[in-house]
């Protein structure tokens, strides 16, 4: 969606970089020249993916590079470590992409202490980990930085069987407006992605295992009836996290395929047919034209 080169000259981090939607944000961002820093828990996965997005067939020249460090962003130390190595590598940081989380879909009243403190510490708390320590730097150096938040659509709608993740996308959407408003007279912006289903190995494995894949279509609620492209959300991030978007702050886009509309009480009815329909307005004009009458009498 951007003209080549258009991220030239800008650092990003990504967290959870190495897989999944981090992973396809993170080489569009490079394919249009910015220095990415990805980082997650597992070392070989975020060096193969370096590795990988640094030698692509077809790499455009004025590419960015990309560094890989390991970090828990439940750990503030690693989270400093990656800024510092990152400043000594690229020079600066201008946006950061809390991208990382963990989820598993489960019964409320199954799950134990820790399986909640295990989710919420991986995307409320180490989401606002890595704000506040880049932010405190974009703040002391008077960068206008940006940062985007992967979140989710039922971080606004709430969800069943996703408790945890559901209450940790909540707070950290709420931290991006809380933050947009304090931070903007830094000039730092903080904006949010609402995604529906974008197929990825980490969500898929733990959203629909079997017998769940089975039993569910994920697209059968969905206006579009597809699933969505990782290029589609690569080119909404790359967007939020340049200088284009420099008006937009505070704000949660949604790019779902019209997925959260099914909440509207009257839009599955797909399955009416039109001679059904030819029925139903038939009913509905007699039952106008009835109370019409009494009105008279
Ligand atoms: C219609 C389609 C919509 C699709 C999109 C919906 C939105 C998607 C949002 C996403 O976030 S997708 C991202 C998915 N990716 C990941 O989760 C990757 C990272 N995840 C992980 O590394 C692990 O899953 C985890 C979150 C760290 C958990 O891993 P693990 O089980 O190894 O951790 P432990 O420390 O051993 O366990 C912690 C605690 O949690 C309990 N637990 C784990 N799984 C379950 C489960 N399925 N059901 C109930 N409880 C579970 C586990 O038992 C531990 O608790 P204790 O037993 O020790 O008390
Ligand atoms: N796919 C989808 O349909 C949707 C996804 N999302 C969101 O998109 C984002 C990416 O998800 P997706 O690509 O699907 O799934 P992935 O499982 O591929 O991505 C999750 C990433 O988080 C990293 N991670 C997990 N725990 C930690 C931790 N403690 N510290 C640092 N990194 C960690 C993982 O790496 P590692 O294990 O190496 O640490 C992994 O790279 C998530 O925020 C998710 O909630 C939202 C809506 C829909």
């Amino acid at each position: 969606m951007l003209r080549d080169g258009a991220m030239q000259g800008k650092t990003i981090i990504v967290t959870g970089g190495g897989t999944g939607l981090g992973k396809s944000i993170s080489r569009y961002l490079v394919q249009l020249g910015a220095n990415v820093t990805i980082c997650s828990r597992r070392q070989a996965v975020i060096d193969e993916t370096a590795h990988e997005l640094m030698n692509e067939p077809g790499r455009p020249v004025g590419a960015g590079q990309v560094l890989a460090i390991a970090c828990d962003v439940r750990n503030p130390a690693e989270i400093e470590h990656v800024i510092s190595q990152t400043i000594e590598k690229f020079g600066r940081i201008d946006g950061l992409l809390n991208n990382s989380a963990g989820n598993f879909i489960s019964p409320t009243e199954r799950l134990s202490y820790k399986a909640f403190d295990t989710i919420v510490d991986i995307v409320l708390r180490g989401t606002y980990y890595f704000t506040l320590a880049v932010g405190k730097y974009w703040i002391e150096n008077k960068i206008p930085g940006t940062v985007l938040n992967i979140s989710t659509t039922y971080a606004t709608t709430g969800s069943g069987y996703v408790v945890p993740s559901a209450v940790a996308k909540g707070g950290a959407l709420i931290m991006t407006k809380s933050l947009a408003a304090e931070w903007g007279k830094y000039g730092i912006r903080l904006n949010a992605i609402a995604p529906g289903p974008f197929p990825t190995k980490g969500a898929w494995d733990r959203l629909f295992p079997e017998p769940l894949a089975s039993m569910m279509d994920p697209t059968s609620r969905i206006p579009l009836k597809r699933v969505g492209e990782h290029g589609e959300l690569a080119n909404l991030a790359a967007y939020l996290l340049s200088d284009y978007s420099g008006y937009i702050t505070g704000e949660t886009i949604t790019i779902d395929g019209g997925e959260v509309l099914a909440a509207g009480e009257f839009s599955h009815l797909e399955q009416v047919s039109s001679e059904q329909w030819d029925m139903i307005e038939q009913t509905i004009k007699q039952a106008n034209r009835a109370s019409k009458k009494e009105g008279q009498g």
